[in-house]
């Protein structure tokens, strides 16, 4: 259990990200009021004023704080060359949720009875589900219509709603200290509205969102009716099994209410979509977000908030076209970016004999992106910041490659002591110690928890990347601002996220990724007029440059990566 990502404990700051507090905020989406909350302040990276012995500490993370003894003048350079990368490439102030209004619009919805004792309905039995409420409940269809119905309609909705569940762990459940809120899950649900007709959300979206997706498509997920006092607290949206699941859009349908604001948060920013005196005009609002940002739905003072959520997938084209898009699409935080690869390509301070460079992805990924979309698909899945960074690598002519990273926590005992016959290692996952593993993507992906036979992994998450064959511990990268700079670093290891009345919960969780460019040594970087080797190492026309990771100042090994490999 991560309490931070647990329902009850969802009050703490969800990113340590650095130095995302000051980053500029995206246009506020509309009907938004957009405020730069929750400040983490610069972690690991300190400010700009950098003098004598704070030097070490202002440039942690960046590749050579193991080194015995005093740095020389080319290290100290050479770390004030990637902290001005990190600075540029954390710092972009991507877009992380849009919303908007489709005006006035009447909206239909019929909603059916449960099927009785229907597997996963959440009044049906579900483990920790209330059962209590089946025999008020309507037998009938329900037949509604907004904003016309009136209060009427919303107790007949009501009716025939079940209190809303979500998913902890591996249990579907329901707990009022953490949601109040009825539900319908899209099996009983039928409305006029069709989403993907109304062309303007969707596009809007994927502009905004998902410039590099050619196509996003919905799927209805649930019906919420939060009353007086209703709310949700934070949390993420589960990916579900579907590779391509990128976020989540609710819809906010025409029913007076005052309170139950939407927030949403990355990165140290927060936009609340409120939408009570819209409804209350009879107006159809909408917000879109990337589901690995924690939201919540703010308490409702009175009437009845009523929403319609899908989930949002992304698709790419068969072939992505990158330079010309990408560099249009080169606009304020990612100039900045590309100015600095291109100044630190252009110094032979900057990795001399060339080397790899790790970037911390903004955003996480469903588990199953990385392990059942081709990796040239990948890139229009990225959200953010992330997608942002690639267009600036390509920009800059380098290439790169997407890798999974776990936190890995060492014991002492790791490798020297531990018994062999014992699984997992005992004593193996001190959280004291972290080091990085990281795995291609590919097929040699973590298989699902549930898979496991042996009945551990549920438990204990990180274990089962002992049995991965992908995973290795990384030594040669330098990871910029170190582990620090993930997001959330329980995202890459343990995290099933929590999801709203689902009645069909997969096991499933984000994962955190890295970006990892291979800098070549100085003597081979391209002119910056040629792009010819741009984008994913392995690629058809990319010749790869020989860069030489050990040429990178020395990367110390681990206690662990010695004990291990
Ligand atoms: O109703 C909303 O605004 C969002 C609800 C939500 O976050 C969810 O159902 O997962
Ligand atoms: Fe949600």
């Amino acid at each position: 259990m991560e309490p931070d990502q647990q329902p009850g404990a969802a009050a703490g700051p969800e990113e340590p990200a650095a130095g995302q507090a000051e980053a500029a905020a995206p246009p506020p989406p509309q009907q938004a009021s957009g405020a730069p909350d929750d400040a983490e302040g610069a972690a690991g990276l300190g400010d700009s004023q950098e003098e004598g012995s704070e030097e070490e500490e202002e440039t942690e993370g960046y590749g050579s704080e193991e080194e015995d003894g005093p740095d020389s003048l080319l290290l100290i350079s050479q770390r004030q060359v990637l902290k001005s990368i990190h600075e540029a490439s954390t710092n972009m102030g991507a877009a992380f949720c849009v919303g908007g209004s489709l005006g006035r619009l009447p909206i239909s919805l019929a909603v059916a009875p449960p099927l009785p004792g229907a597997a996963g309905e959440t009044e049906a039995g579900t483990p920790g589900a209330s059962g209590s409420s089946t025999s008020s409940r309507a037998r009938q269809a329900v037949v509604v219509t907004f904003p016309d119905g009136g209060q009427a309609d919303v107790e007949a909705l009501q009716e025939a709603c079940v209190p809303a569940t979500f998913g902890r762990g591996t249990e579907e459940v329901l707990d009022e200290s953490y949601r109040q809120a009825l539900a319908v899950p899209a099996s009983r649900l039928f409305t006029q509205l069709d989403l993907a007709a109304h062309g303007g959300v969707l596009e809007a979206v994927r502009r905004l969102l998902l410039p590099d997706a050619a196509l996003l498509t919905v799927q209805l997920h649930t019906l919420n009716v939060y009353g007086p006092g209703g709310f949700f607290r934070g949390h993420r949206d589960t990916p579900r099994g579907n590779p391509r699941f990128v976020g989540s859009l609710v819809l906010c349908l025409p029913v007076a209410h005052m309170g139950g604001g939407l927030r949403v948060r990355h990165g140290g920013r927060s936009v609340v979509y409120e939408w009570g005196a819209g409804a209350a005009a009879g107006e159809v609002q909408w917000a879109a977000f990337f589901s690995d940002c924690l939201h919540e739905v703010l308490p409702v003072e009175s009437g009845a908030r009523v929403t319609l959520s899908w989930e949002l997938f992304a698709h790419p084209a068969d072939a992505v076209a990158r330079m010309p898009a990408h560099l249009a699409s080169l606009s304020g935080g990612a100039g900045r970016l590309v100015q600095a690869l291109r100044a630190a390509l252009d110094s032979k301070d900057f990795l001399v004999n060339g080397g790899a460079l790790g970037f911390a992805c903004q955003h996480a990924y469903p588990k199953s992106l990385l392990a059942d979309v081709k990796a040239k698909d990948v890139p229009a899945m990225l959200k953010g910041e992330d997608a942002t960074l690639l267009h600036a690598l390509n920009a800059v002519g380098v290439l790169y490659r997407l890798v999974r990273v776990w936190q890995e926590p060492e014991d002492e005992m790791c490798g020297v002591d531990s018994d062999e016959d014992e699984w997992p290692p005992r004593g193996k996952y001190d959280p004291a110690f972290k080091a990085l593993r990281v795995s291609r993507i590919g097929p040699s992906i973590l298989s699902a928890p549930g898979d496991d036979k042996m009945g551990w992994a549920h438990d204990d998450p990180t274990g089962w990347l002992e049995c991965t064959m992908g995973a290795r511990f990384d030594t040669d990268t330098i990871w910029l601002g170190g582990e620090e700079s993930f997001p959330d670093w329980t995202m890459g290891a343990t995290h099933r996220f929590i999801r709203a009345n689902c009645p069909t919960f997969v096991e499933e969780f984000y994962c955190a990724i890295g970006i990892v460019a291979n800098i070549p040594p100085f003597a081979d970087r391209p002119s910056m007029g040629s792009m010819a080797w741009a984008g994913q190492e392995g690629a058809a026309a990319a010749p790869s440059p020989s860069a030489s990771p050990s040429a990178s100042p020395p990367h110390k090994k681990s206690k662990l990566e010695q004990a291990v490999g």
